[in-house]
């Protein structure tokens, strides 16, 4: 619990620090016992400049005394686990830490749930933690808490693995840095970093290509609403490498740093919290950590909930789903079934509008328009009234068999003998022919649909080499994003091509 000395100090540490908070604020305790930012006896305008945050005063890994040793990450959690280290190595520091004004005023305790399961210097009990944890199961913020990175671990695995392998090696080698300043003896631990990353997690901001991932001062301590009176206002595009707004010597190479044309304004160098909306008096002002967040999110990162969230959603994966719905699930089987797929794969390969993929759940359509092994398995099991039922792969080996024959009498076949087969019969299951002219109906609705949303609104109609033509050079992006969805509809309408061809074969022989 912070005492009113503390606020005093970090006010003091804000003047000392160019953090200038407009006298219509006022940094007090809040109801839960923390800060918060309320207005005074003056109502506040739409469009205020409220607080400005001199961009020195930020703590990052750029500024932090650890600078040189901690690369910078631009986001993600490798941006949370680095600032976490540049934060801890000042805490370590004490006193002596050019933010210690600032530091002293931060909680001692951020209570997020990836932590309940473990014993901390918390003075709770470890029921507290350990049921509150066996309560969450199966809820969204269970989800958010056991999601897994690409190298299988939790968020929790990471953390400490990162610090016994980096974080801790990297203190204890410039431990000239802060030892000698703190009082008493300070160890760096595991737990000191926990806690440094749960105040990464409940309070940093991303400010700008330079700082990055950034502790913003007086910003971080507006508590959070959905409806949210104030803002953080940055340039990003800042230079990565100096943090100059305006041209500077790393934006052309080899340009001595005496030609580049300085005109930052004395407004660049601050960071601005600015109101959206007028603020009544002698209310809290809220600052918004994301409009669409649901109470799992919040508890996740931040370590609280909103009484009423609109937010609020429940989500089911595909495996989830599946696990309930038998039709679902036996078609998931199906699709990633190593027999199913091997027995047709090389069938598929004398297809000119199929092509294989690896073990995985991969719908899609590849370069020269074909569709994958797995969209087409799923579409050929939907189109079947039997759906997923008895002997799904001999009525896809069916299935196949018919595209093939279809396929040999479009201009698709590269077959030199294809005017005669134009009079080969289809066979004679209209159950069959209804499958595949479903199915090509589908891949048509899908390739159609898709196009229909690429590009700007109306773009559908244009033809996109005219206005690529159209384009002047300085619009380089346009250029870029022009020529991505000529690409995309390329592809796709080489896809629907293929496809009603079948369409149109198969309604010949059957109608
Ligand atoms: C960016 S800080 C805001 C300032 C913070 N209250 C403090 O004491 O420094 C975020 C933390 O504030 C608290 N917080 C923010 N909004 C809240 C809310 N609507 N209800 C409860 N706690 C909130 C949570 O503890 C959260 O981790």
């Amino acid at each position: 619990m912070l005492g009113l000395d503390s606020i005093s100090l970090l006010l003091e540490w804000c003047t000392i620090n160019s953090v200038l908070i407009d006298p219509r604020l006022r940094i007090d305790f809040d109801e839960h016992g923390g800060l918060g930012v309320f207005s005074t006896e003056n109502a506040i305008p739409q469009d205020a400049t409220l607080v400005r945050i001199a961009k020195d005063s930020v703590l990052s890994t750029r500024s932090c005394s650890l600078a040189d040793y901690i690369p910078p990450v631009p986001y993600g959690l490798g941006a949370q686990i680095a600032l976490s280290l540049a934060l801890y190595g000042e805490i370590l520091k004490g006193s002596s830490s050019r933010w210690f004004g600032y530091l002293q005023a931060l909680p001692t305790e951020v209570d997020i749930p990836l932590f309940w399961g473990h014993q901390t210097a918390s003075t709770r009990s470890p029921e507290d933690g350990s049921q509150a944890l066996t309560w969450l199961t199966g809820t969204e913020a269970d989800k958010v808490l056991h999601q897994k990175a690409e190298n299988e671990m939790t968020i929790l695995e990471e953390l400490i693995q990162h610090y016994r392998d980096v974080g801790e090696p990297l203190l204890l080698r410039n431990s000239g840095i802060w030892k000698g300043f703190s009082s008493g003896s300070v160890t760096p631990t595991v737990e000191g970093f926990l806690h440094a990353y749960s105040l990464v997690s409940s309070r940093a901001f991303l400010v700008d290509a330079y700082h990055g991932l950034s502790m913003v001062p007086i910003a971080d301590a507006f508590n959070h609403v959905n409806e949210n009176h104030v803002h953080l206002e940055s340039d990003f595009n800042v230079c990565s490498e100096c943090g100059s707004l305006s041209e500077c010597a790393h934006d052309r190479d080899g340009v001595p740093a005496d030609f580049v044309n300085n005109n930052e304004s004395e407004n660049d160098s601050f960071y601005e919290m600015v109101s959206n909306i007028p603020i009544p008096p002698y209310s809290e002002v809220f600052n918004t950590y994301g409009d669409t967040l649901t109470n799992a999110q919040l508890l996740t990162r931040y370590g609280f909930t909103l009484d009423a969230n609109e937010n609020d959603n429940l989500t089911w994966t595909l495996d989830e789903v599946s696990q309930n719905c038998k039709q679902l699930g036996e078609m998931l089987r199906i699709i990633n079934d190593d027999f199913t797929v091997n027995q047709l794969r090389e069938i598929f390969s004398q297809s000119q509008l199929i092509y294989s993929t690896p073990p995985g759940l991969f719908l899609g359509i590849n370069g020269d328009g074909r569709v994958s092994d797995k969209l087409w398995i799923l579409l050929g099991l939907l189109s079947s009234d039997r759906g997923a039922s008895a002997g799904p792969t001999a009525l896809l080996r069916r299935l196949i068999d018919l595209q093939l024959l279809v396929e040999s009498r479009t201009q698709f076949s590269d077959d030199s003998d294809s005017e005669n087969k134009q009079n080969v019969p289809l066979g004679a299951d209209p159950a069959l022919s209804d499958m595949l002219l479903k199915m090509a109906y589908s891949i048509v609705s899908i390739c159609r649909a898709r196009k229909r949303s690429g590009g700007v609104p109306g773009s559908e109609s244009q033809n996109l080499g005219d206005v690529l033509d159209a384009l002047p050079p300085a619009q380089s992006r346009i250029r870029t994003a022009v020529a991505i969805v000529m690409s995309e509809r390329s592809i796709l309408d080489s896809c629907e091509a293929g496809w009603k061809d079948v369409i149109f074969a198969v309604e010949r022989h059957v109608g």
